[in-house]
């Protein structure tokens, strides 16, 4: 199993490449299943689980070209270009096996239904963040008119006469759960209203795709979106959105050595109140050719709370935690998304900062110096707090289990290394 090994205490300046997002890129390649037409994604991100989704839509029968169309890159793309064409499907159950390796293989269920009239998914159960149900996507697709049945850890889903438009109210926001209702409500008959959906930008960028295959959908990015049904989408060509998390992951990971970077293809207008958030803590950003650039000369504590998009992302609490461990003052960082999202904070402390957790909030208390430590990462995110905590500290870190790191992050050794980062992959 590799290791990262970093040592710390090195200013970080230079100039990154931001990826495609990987949040956006797991679902535009599961509306590949809603065609028989060819479906082009430029700007994707090299990560292991592009190639666990890819896995899972080859053996539903998805014909995937990884050298897809090379004329069609977007602008400011530098990822993978593929081709995916659904056009035999030989079979619709997700098994348990690809699943299990990452919760994103639901978002099948809607495409595979509202196309074939039928699918058989697994649960993907609990990971180390939370229990992460898929309730609201199953009501949601009852309510357009799904028959489910749960059977042997398998969501087993028909509409033999095809799904019909509903008004779907979530109780709460949920990414997942609006994009699957997006997929299928594109194909069904009739108008479905999602109220209170998710308005992240990897949601957009989904919706965007969609509507360039033929589909009818009206208050993209807002909170409420109306999907009018069509018999039958086409392909088209379409760039993933930059990648907004690892945007501010490797802005933190600069400001963690008090240093500064450029952030090529990077969306200052997609980080939402994280802006102010990172302002609050003595950051500052600026658009300049290309990108964002962000520095950072002195850090302050600030009060967090994760919200859904445009508030905090739960999906930066772990590297806020981390920056901020070496702050002058006190942080209050609350977690309102995932129940179990502070797997981080053991592994922080045994590198030297001061955290007290209290329910679904943690204090942290700025400390002049952490050290490094061999630690564990236990989820993608915290793999990086781990990082930027290691760029910050005295001394060696060691980052064991980086396959987790490797979900959600490209070349990230190289991507700092190339800004002055002390920091090697060791493969065993
Ligand atoms: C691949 C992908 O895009 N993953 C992101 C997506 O995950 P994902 O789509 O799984 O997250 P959701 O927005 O659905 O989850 C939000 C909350 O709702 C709960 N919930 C969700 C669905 C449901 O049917 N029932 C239910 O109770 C979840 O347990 C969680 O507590 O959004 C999360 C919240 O921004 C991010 O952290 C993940 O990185
Ligand atoms: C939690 C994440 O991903 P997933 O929903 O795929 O587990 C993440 O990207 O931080």
């Amino acid at each position: 199993m590799d290791k990262i090994a970093i040592r710390g205490g090195k200013r970080l300046n230079g100039t990154i490449r931001v990826g495609g997002a990987k949040n956006a890129a797991l679902p535009l390649m599961c509306a590949s299943l809603l065609t028989d037409d060819v479906l082009t994604l430029s700007n994707l991100p090299r990560l292991a689980d592009i190639t666990t989704l890819a896995k899972l839509l080859v053996q539903h029968g998805v014909a995937l070209d990884m050298n897809g169309d090379e004329s069609f890159k977007g602008e400011g793309c530098h990822g993978l270009t593929v081709s995916l064409n659904a056009a035999n499907i030989e079979n619709t159950t997700a098994p348990y096996d690809l699943v299990r390796k990452m919760r994103a293989s639901i978002l099948v269920l809607g495409p595979l239904l509202a196309r074939f009239g039928n699918a058989r998914v697994s649960l993907p159960g609990g990971c180390a963040i939370g229990t992460r149900p898929v309730d609201l996507h199953l009501k949601g697709l009852q309510q357009l008119g799904a028959e489910i049945e749960l059977d042997q850890g398998y969501v087993v889903a028909s509409a033999p006469n095809g799904l019909h438009g509903a008004e779907v109210v979530f109780p709460f926001v949920s990414v997942g759960a609006t994009e699957n209702l997006l997929m299928a409500a594109a194909l069904a008959k009739g108008t479905t209203r999602l109220v209170n959906a998710a308005r992240e930008p990897e949601v957009v960028d989904l919706a965007e795709c969609l509507v360039a295959m033929g589909a009818k959908i009206d208050g993209i990015g807002s909170d409420t979106l109306t999907i009018e049904g069509v018999e039958r989408l086409h392909g088209a060509k379409h760039a993933v959105v930059a990648d907004r998390i690892e945007t501010a992951s490797l802005m933190m990971a600069a400001a963690a050595t008090r240093g500064e970077v450029t952030l090529l293809g990077a969306r200052r207008d997609h980080l939402g109140s994280a802006i102010e958030a990172l302002e609050a803590a003595g950051m500052a950003f600026e658009d300049v050719e290309g990108g964002v650039h962000s520095r950072c000369d002195n850090l302050i504590g600030a009060d967090v709370m994760t919200e859904p998009y445009p508030g905090f992302p739960t999906d930066l609490q772990a590297q806020i935690m981390a920056l901020l461990a070496t702050a002058d003052g006190a942080s209050m960082i609350t977690e309102s998304i995932f129940e179990n999202r502070f797997m981080h904070v053991p592994e922080l402390m045994r590198m030297g900062a001061n955290i007290n957790l209290h329910g679904r909030s943690a204090m942290v208390r700025g400390v002049d110096q952490m050290h490094g430590a061999p630690v564990m990462a236990t989820d993608l995110r915290a793999s990086m707090s781990l990082v930027i905590a290691g760029l910050a500290a005295e001394g060696e870190t060691l980052v064991q289990r980086v396959y987790h790191l490797d979900r959600g992050y490209e070349r990230l050794e190289a991507k700092l290394s190339a800004c002055g980062a002390d920091i090697e992959r060791i493969s065993e």
